[in-house]
C-alpha cells in the first residue's frame, strides 16, 4: 500500500494546504493500491510562486550547468529504474515486460535525447546587427495523463529543464505513483528548489488552477480532447502558451501491393499494445475490398493470439485503466455491433477466467463504415476497425475523413506510392511500413489532435520565447 500524501514544492516534501486523499485503484485487482493527497488552487499558487522564484535563477544558468544536472537525473532514474516499472504496473496495469522494456523505457529516452540536443542546441543566431536569442519561456504548467504515465511526463520535463524553465507537474490522479517516483529521482539528483514542483489533484481543481494561474507562462497538456479544451479556455486570460496533445483514430492505410499478412499483423499488435491506450494507435485499418476477407482472418488470428491476463503472468495484454474505461468500451462495442459491425475477435465481456480486474477481449470488428460510431469516436481500448475502400483515393479521403490527425500508418511495397500517400495524410505523425519508435522524430497533432510537437529537438520551441536583439553588433565608426 503506497501513501504519497505530501507534494514536492520548493525542494521540499510539503502537506498540502487542505488535508483531502484519494485512493488509488490496481486496475489488474479493483484493490485500492495506494493513496494520495489531493490538491487545491493555493497548493498550485504556493508552487507557482516557488518556480517563479527559481526562474530568476535556474534561467541564467550555463549549457554546461543544464547539461551536468540531466546528467544526474538520468544516473538517478538508472538506479530507481525497477521502482519506476514496478510502479507503473501498480497504476495502470501494463504488463511487466511491457512497463520494463517500454513504459519505464521512454522516461529515460527522452532525458538522454534532451541531453543529446542540449548539447548542440543553438540558443542565439546572429543576423546582421540583431541578434536573435532563444529564451526559456518561464514558469511551465504540466498536466499528463495515466496510459503512458512516464513517458509524458518526461517528454515535457527533460526539454523544459534542457532550456531552463521551471515548472508545475500535475500527472494524472489515476496514475500518480510514477510521477512520485520521477519526482524522488530529481530530487536526488539535485534539481535546485523550485524548479520543478508536483501538486496531485483532480483536473476541475488543479488542473484548472494551473492553466489559470497569472504566473504560469504556458501549459502543455496531454490528454481528451474534451479536457484539452477546458485548459485552454481557462488559459485564455492570461494570454500564455497553450500546447495541447489530444486524442487520434488514426488510420492504417493498406495498399493493394502491400504485405498483407505482415502489415495486418502489425496493424492488430499496434491497436493491442498497452491494452489499446495509446493516442496514436492504428485504430481504423483500410483495407482494399478485393482483399478484406483475407485481411480478416489475419486479423482474427491475429487478435486471437493477443494473451490478456495479469500484469505478472506473462500475458501480452493486462487489464485497461479503470471500471469508467472499462464500461466506455463496452458501450462502443455495443454500439458497433448495432450499428452494423461484424465481430471477428473478441467482442462484449470480460475474457475467460478474467472476472475480477477491468480485462478487455482484444477485439476486431469488421464491415465498418466511416460514419459507424466506432469509426469515428476514440475508443481508447483493444479495439481495431476494419474499414473496406474501393480506390487509393478513397483511402486517402477516408484516412482524411476524421476530426482527429495525430498519427496514421501506410502500407505497401512501391516505395514511391507509399510516400505520395504519406504526403496527403494530414496527421502530425505518419509512419511507412511499420518504422520503428524514433525519438527524435517531433510527436503531435494536427486539427482536434492538438498543437505544438513533442519529443527531440522540436520539443525545446515549445519551452523557447525568441527575442532580438536590434543593434546588437554595432555599427563600425
Ligand atoms: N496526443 C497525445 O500525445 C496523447 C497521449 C496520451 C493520451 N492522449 C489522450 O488522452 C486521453 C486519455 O487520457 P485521460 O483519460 O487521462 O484524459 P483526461 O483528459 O481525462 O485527463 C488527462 C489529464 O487532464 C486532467 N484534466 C481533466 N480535466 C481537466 C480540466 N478541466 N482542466 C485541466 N486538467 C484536466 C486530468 O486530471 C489528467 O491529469 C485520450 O483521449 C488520449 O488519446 C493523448
Amino acid at each position: 500500500m503506497r501513501e504519497y500524501l505530501k507534494f514536492y514544492i520548493n525542494g521540499r516534501w510539503v502537506d498540502p494546504k487542505t488535508p483531502k486523499t484519494l485512493d488509488v485503484i490496481n486496475p489488474a485487482t479493483e484493490g485500492v493500491a495506494g493513496r494520495i493527497s489531493m490538491g487545491s488552487a493555493a497548493d498550485v499558487d504556493a508552487a507557482a510562486k516557488a518556480a517563479r522564484a527559481a526562474f530568476a535563477t535556474y534561467s541564467q544558468t550555463t549549457v554546461d550547468e543544464r547539461v551536468a544536472l540531466l546528467e544526474r537525473i538520468i544516473a538517478e532514474y538508472k538506479k530507481r529504474y525497477a521502482d519506476m516499472a514496478a510502479a507503473i504496473t501498480e497504476e495502470m496495469g501494463a504488463p511487466v515486460a511491457l512497463s520494463q522494456n517500454a513504459q519505464a523505457a521512454m522516461g529515460v529516452g527522452h532525458l538522454q535525447t534532451a541531453l543529446g540536443v542540449l548539447k548542440q542546441f543553438h540558443f542565439s543566431e546572429p543576423r546582421g546587427s540583431t541578434l536573435i536569442v532563444k529564451e526559456p519561456i518561464g514558469v511551465c504548467g504540466f498536466i499528463t495523463p495515466w496510459n503512458w504515465p512516464v513517458n509524458q511526463i518526461a517528454c515535457k520535463v527533460a526539454p523544459a529543464l534542457a532550456v531552463g524553465c521551471t515548472m508545475i507537474l500535475k500527472p494524472s490522479e489515476i496514475a500518480p505513483f510514477s510521477a512520485q517516483i520521477w519526482t524522488e529521482i530529481l530530487d536526488a539528483a539535485g534539481v535546485p528548489a523550485g524548479v520543478f514542483n508536483l501538486v496531485n489533484g483532480d483536473g476541475p481543481t488543479v488542473g484548472a488552477a494551473i492553466s489559470s494561474h497569472p504566473e504560469v507562462d504556458m501549459v502543455s497538456f496531454t490528454g481528451s480532447t474534451r479536457a484539452g479544451i477546458e485548459v485552454a479556455r481557462n488559459a485564455a486570460p492570461t494570454v500564455k502558451r497553450v500546447h495541447q496533445e489530444l486524442g487520434g483514430k488514426s488510420p492504417n492505410i493498406i495498399l493493394p501491393d502491400a504485405d498483407l499478412k505482415k502489415a495486418v499483423t502489425a496493424g492488430v499488435r499496434g491497436v493491442m499494445t498497452n491494452s489499446g491506450q495509446s493516442c496514436n494507435a492504428p485504430t481504423r485499418m483500410l483495407v482494399p475490398k478485393a482483399k478484406m476477407d483475407e485481411a480478416i482472418a489475419i486479423a482474427k488470428a491475429a487478435a486471437e493470439a493477443t494473451t490478456v491476463g495479469a500484469p505478472d503472468s506473462g500475458a501480452m495484454l493486462g487489464p485497461v485503466i479503470s471500471a469508467t474505461q472499462w464500461d466506455k468500451i463496452q458501450t462502443l462495442i455495443q454500439q458497433g455491433i448495432k450499428e452494423g459491425a461484424t465481430v471477428v475477435a473478441g467482442g462484449p465481456g470480460k475474457p475467460q477466467g478474467l472476472e475480477k480486474g477491468y480485462y478487455v477481449k482484444p477485439t476486431v470488428l469488421a464491415k465498418v463504415t466511416n460514419e459507424m460510431t466506432v469509426g469515428r469516436e476514440e475508443i481508447f481500448g483493444p479495439v481495431l476497425v476494419m474499414i473496406g475502400y474501393d480506390t487509393v483515393d478513397q483511402a486517402v479521403e477516408i484516412a482524411n475523413d476524421t476530426p482527429y490527425g495525430l498519427a496514421a500508418y501506410v502500407s505497401g511495397t512501391d516505395t514511391e506510392q507509399v510516400r505520395k500517400v504519406a504526403s496527403r495524410l494530414r496527421a502530425g505523425q505518419v509512419n511507412l511500413n511499420s518504422a520503428a519508435v524514433d525519438m527524435m522524430a517531433p510527436f503531435g497533432g494536427y486539427k482536434q489532435s492538438g498543437n505544438g510537437r513533442e519529443w527531440g529537438d522540436h520539443a525545446f520551441g515549445e519551452f523557447l520565447e525568441t527575442k532580438a536583439v536590434l543593434g546588437y553588433e554595432p555599427k563600425p565608426a
